[in-house]
């Protein structure tokens, strides 16, 4: 049996980031949760290239011309969507996943999905580092295996 090792090791890969800048207060973390995960995987700072867009439906515009462009090896793509009183939530969030997947699943490099969909701030905060979990550095670790994993295909 040939099983494919996608154990986590350390690499120089080149890493985008593409962050929302709606609720800040929360993707700044998810973004520092990220670098400095990456930063244990030995990728360095000037390894990694940061991309910020207004809100969540702009990420995967973004998160597409960075994948394009050469620059990059892997991307995380972050953002925090917070439930409002409308409908308005349902599409921002539909849309952004749908979009950052279609990235990932016909462009050329791997992307994670580390967007935070709530119901309200204290979930997305205690996701973001608050209660220990960062969904940043969970991305972190996704990619790294990944890109191991894709190097050996
Ligand atoms: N309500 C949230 C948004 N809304 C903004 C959209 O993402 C988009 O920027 C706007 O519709 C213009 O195209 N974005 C978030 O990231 N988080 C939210 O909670
Ligand atoms: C996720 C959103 O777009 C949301 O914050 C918008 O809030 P509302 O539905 O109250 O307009």
């Amino acid at each position: 049996m040939n099983i494919l090792n996608h154990s986590r090791i350390n690499h120089e890969f080149k890493i985008g980031i593409v962050v929302a800048q709606f609720n800040a207060l929360v993707t700044e973390k998810l973004q520092q949760g990220a670098v400095s995960q990456l930063e244990k995987y030995g990728v360095s700072d000037a390894d990694i290239t940061v991309a910020t867009v207004p809100g969540a439906l702009e990420l995967p515009r973004i998160t597409k011309k960075l994948a394009n462009s050469g620059q990059v090896d892997g991307i995380i793509a972050l953002g925090a969507v917070i439930r409002g009183e409308t409908s308005h939530y349902d599409y921002v969030c539909a849309e952004t996943a749908n979009g950052v997947a279609q990235v990932s699943l016909n462009g050329p490099v791997p992307v994670m999905f580390g967007v935070l969909t709530t119901d309200n701030i204290e979930q997305a905060i205690s996701r973001a580092g608050g209660k220990g979990d960062n969904k940043g550095a969970d991305c972190a670790d996704g990619l790294v295996e990944m890109l191991n994993l894709e190097q050996q295909l």
